[in-house]
């Protein structure tokens, strides 16, 4: 990286394999993302398969302060790093379009979307599942790709693929976390007989860090904010709003307005409700 690029920065990274670096597990800011990262088991919250364990990225950006501490961190570590520095920002349907646009304005950096099939116009490129537009990254650009997870490296390989295609470099691959277990980054490097094994990647933490009070799974009776089911039960209880994650019509989870997600056989236990299966 350039010469620029702050100390205070440098001190918090650590390097964790080749090419892959990771803030420090007691950095302030890992330290807050390993508290407020929540998750749900593979039979909560996982529809498609993804997991063994679903990582929910919405409860960070709803936290402004944590969100901003996220933000900063990539700004720190490619802000002012001139001719060596990233000339575009890639970033990955959906979740990496939140953080990667906020890191492009602030870079002041362009900023380009893949998005996935049948969503993009006119003359596009595609891998597996993902498109871009046809010309936006081309031979002399430096690609900061930006998602906001890397699980089996999959989706990374992909947008990989589309910058390099068209002769673009790739600068770094950012993400807020990497699933330990999953061993994306390594499947990235060793993909193609290492096609792929100079591209560097940043990750603020791995989800092993995160802590078990954290998982939403109502079967283990606690919740994102640490309340058990009795809590609620007792509680001042609104139904908000129905999320479809799981997609089995007997196991629709309720969001409820204190971050409680439950099970149809326990709202129906707790409301004595007979609810509609979808709605
Ligand atoms: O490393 P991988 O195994 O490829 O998984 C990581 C990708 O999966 C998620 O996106 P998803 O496809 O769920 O799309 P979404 O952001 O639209 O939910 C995540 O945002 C990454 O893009
Ligand atoms: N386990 C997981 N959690 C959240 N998002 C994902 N995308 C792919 N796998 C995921």
């Amino acid at each position: 990286m350039g010469a620029t690029q702050s100390l205070a920065h440098k001190l918090i990274v650590q390097t964790v394999g080749p090419k892959h670096s990771r803030l420090r597990p007691r950095s302030d800011v890992a330290k807050a993302l390993g508290r407020a990262l929540p998750y749900y088991t593979k039979e909560f919250g996982c529809p498609d398969g993804k997991g063994p364990v679903y990582y929910e990225m919405g409860a960070i950006f709803e936290d402004t302060g944590l969100f901003r501490e996220v933000l900063s961190t990539f700004i720190a570590r490619y802000q002012g790093l001139g001719n060596e520095g990233p000339t575009h920002i890639v970033a990955l349907e959906a979740r990496g379009f939140i953080l990667g646009s906020c890191l492009a304005l602030a870079l002041e950096l362009p900023f380009v979307i893949i998005r996935k099939a049948a969503k993009l116009p006119g003359v596009t490129v595609g891998h597996a599942d993902n498109y871009i537009r046809a010309g936006a990254i081309r031979k002399g650009h430096r690609v900061l790709i930006v998602d906001d997870l890397i699980a089996t490296g999959w989706t990374a390989i992909s947008a990989i693929e589309l910058v390099t295609s068209g002769g673009a470099k790739v600068f770094e691959v950012a993400a807020i976390a990497d699933i330990s277990a999953m061993q994306g980054v390594q499947n990235v490097h060793e993909f193609k007989d290492g096609a792929f094994k100079d591209v560097p990647f940043f990750t603020l933490i791995q989800t092993s860090s995160t802590s078990d009070l954290l998982c939403c799974n109502p079967k283990k009776g606690r919740t994102a904010r640490n309340r058990t089911i009795e809590q609620v039960k007792a509680g001042n209880y609104k139904f908000l709003n129905v999320s479809s994650l799981v997609g089995k019509p007997e196991a629709i989870p309720v969001y409820d307005g204190n971050n409680v997600v439950l099970h149809q056989e326990d709202r129906t236990a707790i409301l004595g409700e007979n609810l509609p299966k979808r709605f």
